[in-house]
């Protein structure tokens, strides 16, 4: 698959003058509770009304949906607030149900991408079709099978694609529900750069107090769109309560977002621009020199080691480094986290040097 063009015109072709937002419940619980969301969020910027009707949770014995009862209540959405309609679906069966309820746009869930047997019964399903698919990432950072999911939709002639970046899982605890680790989804839009990309910021963080400052970011990464949970009384949600906003926060949060241009024409910014970049590329050429010499100055060691049959790992000295760089760091407005990232790439590069000389 090859970057097309012709991959955003489904986009396009809305004519926005905002990001994309498909907003909704997490899941449809009630006839009820679907129908007053949507109805708060008619006159809003929400393009798509979402609703999960079949819930993969982590655990059994959760609420795992209504099913496809949910897809009526949907049906009755559209018919009464004109809103297009927006569901996950897991399987085949679930694809026919949703197309005969005409559902619009439909997603691919993360715990489903991992599964290239799930997907390409998916797209087999949905070959041809002229709804929206979406895919999330899959639980796991993994681009390839990220992009092998698409890969497959787009075989089955399924011409209306694009991605849901939502996060990754982590064994560690961090401040996310799901990591972001943007590099993955900047280096998809590298690949892909006409494929729109929207951000699901309420599985990323996974509290809702953290939701504008992830989508403010993702619309600084030129995301094209906003996935957002969204409750009509999120404490009492039947799943996923603690990252639902209420209708009028997701006014607000729309609101409040900048919305960034990807670029702009006046010289005087154009040729400021050019020279800072001049300045990086200087810099850039002397980090590789410089590492360069690093890495020479480590083969040495790796040659005395050889003769002496020491070890390649010298955790003292390499703790030594590791402490003293963070403080060194910290002097150049360079975060801890970058520092301890950066050095164990460049020990790591400088294992792999003496380990060829000493098994040389
Ligand atoms: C270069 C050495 O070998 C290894 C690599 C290190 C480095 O690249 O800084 C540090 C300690 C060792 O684990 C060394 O022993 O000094």
């Amino acid at each position: 698959m090859e970057n097309k063009k012709e991959m955003r015109t489904w986009l396009d072709d809305l004519g926005l003058d905002h990001p994309l937002v498909i907003a909704g419940p997490c899941s449809a619980e009630t006839e009820e509770q679907v129908l007053k969301i949507a109805h708060e969020l008619k006159d809003t910027d929400v393009n798509y009304y979402r609703a999960g009707i079949w819930k993969p949770r982590t655990r059994p014995g959760n609420f795992e949906g209504v099913g496809h009862l949910g897809l009526k209540w949907l049906q009755k959405v559209k018919e009464e607030t004109g809103m297009k309609t927006a569901t996950e679906v897991a399987n085949a069966a679930h694809v026919k149900l949703a197309l005969e309820h005409d559902i619009d746009l439909l997603w691919i869930g993360a715990r489903s991408t991992v599964s290239p047997f799930i997907v390409q019964e998916i797209a087999d399903a949905l070959e041809g079709t002229d709804k929206i698919v979406l895919v999330k990432n899959p639980v796991n950072p993994d681009l390839p099978l990220w992009l092998g999911a698409i890969e497959r939709l787009y075989s089955s002639n399924i011409k209306k694609l694009g991605v849901i970046h939502r996060g990754f899982s982590t064994y560690e605890k961090t401040k996310y529900r799901n990591k972001p680790k943007w590099q993955l989804a900047i280096e998809l839009q590298r690949r892909f750069p006409d494929l729109p990309i929207i951000n699901d910021p309420s599985h990323i963080t996974g509290k809702r107090d953290m939701i504008f400052d992830v989508s403010q970011t993702a619309l600084d990464l030129n995301f094209d769109g906003l996935m957002i949970e969204t409750h009509i009384d999120p404490d009492n949600a039947w799943s996923d309560a603690a990252q639902q906003v209420t209708p009028s926060t997701l006014v607000q949060i729309m609101e409040d977002l900048k919305i960034r241009k990807e670029t702009d024409a006046e010289a005087e910014y154009n040729s400021a621009l050019d020279n800072l970049r001049a300045q990086i590329d200087v810099v850039d050429n002397q980090i590789i020199e410089l590492l360069g010499t690093r890495m020479k100055a480590s083969d040495g060691i790796g040659a005395l080691k050889k003769q002496k049959n020491v070890a390649v790992l010298q955790s003292k000295r390499w703790n030594e480094i590791l402490g003293r760089m963070v403080l060194e760091g910290q002097d150049h407005g360079l975060s801890e986290e970058f520092i301890l990232k950066m050095f164990k790439a460049i020990h790591q590069e400088s294992i792999n040097h003496q380990e060829k000389i000493i098994n040389g």
